[in-house]
């Protein structure tokens, strides 16, 4: 029986190189897939990670129709066994539902790849949708961990260093490294759930630790 498998972990938690992985072991088999995604870091119609793997993909823009595209290959003679579907969170709730209708009409599977919430920590609706219809929802194995160590399931962004709140939803950007000498005006940065509550990014953590003691009156 074909399934919708929703693979999800906050930013830098593996997911591209898992949906790279997966396309990999299905081809390896002789099983015939087509790789979608949508606003990679890497550019239009690149499924990119950061282990340094990419391959070519199928952009989704606004409107897409799974349904139809698949229908429309298979009418025309193609053979499509599987869908790698990378950065699913940016997809809308009426594509994800095409996607659960492909995995049940046609007995193909579906391998989708997200994450979960955003800035604000608010589900992106492809992602809620996901989650509403996945046959399973897979939890990232690799931690992507926050600056104290702790487990990260937050995406925080940064502008100029400065964690926000308001923005726009969808920017695409990268998780700051620690040395980079010069970061990105808008970053990311994984925190788990109290620092990004208090908005304490590693950068604000440090400064607070570096701030003289307050003397101790008697
Ligand atoms: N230089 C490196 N050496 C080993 N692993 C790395 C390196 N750079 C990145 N990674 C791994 O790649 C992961 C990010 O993979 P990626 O598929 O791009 O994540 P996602 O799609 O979830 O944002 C990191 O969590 C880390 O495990
Ligand atoms: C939290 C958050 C993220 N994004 C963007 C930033 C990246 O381009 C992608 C996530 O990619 P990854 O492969 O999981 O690292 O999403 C965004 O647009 N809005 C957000 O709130």
């Amino acid at each position: 029986m074909a399934e919708l498998h929703f693979f999800t972990g906050t930013m830098d938690s593996g997911k591209s190189t898992l949906a790279l992985q997966t396309n990999h072991n299905h081809a390896a088999r002789g099983r015939v897939g087509r790789i979608f995604t949508t606003h990679d870091r890497a550019g239009t119609a690149t499924l990119s990670s950061r282990l340094g793997l990419t391959h070519e993909a199928i952009e989704v823009p606004d409107g897409f129709d799974f349904w139809k595209y698949v229908v429309d290959s298979l009418t025309q003679g193609g053979r499509i066994d599987y869908l790698i579907c990378d950065e699913a969170q940016f997809y809308s709730a009426a594509q994800i539902d095409q996607l659960a209708k492909v995995v049940d009409e046609l007995q193909i599977d579906v391998f989708a790849f997200g994450i979960l919430t955003d800035f604000r920590s608010s589900l992106f609706p492809g992602s809620a949708r996901l989650v509403e219809l996945a046959d399973r929802m897979n939890v990232l194995q690799v931690e992507a961990l926050c600056w104290c160590g702790k487990r990260a399931t937050h995406n925080a962004r940064t502008e100029n260093g400065v964690m926000v709140t308001d923005g726009d939803v969808v920017v695409v950007g990268d998780v700051a490294e620690e040395a980079d000498p010069e970061p990105a005006r808008v970053a990311y940065e994984v925190l788990c759930r109290q620092h990004h509550r208090r908005r304490l990014t590693a950068e604000r953590a440090k400064a607070v630790s570096l701030a003289p003691e307050p003397l101790p009156f008697g």
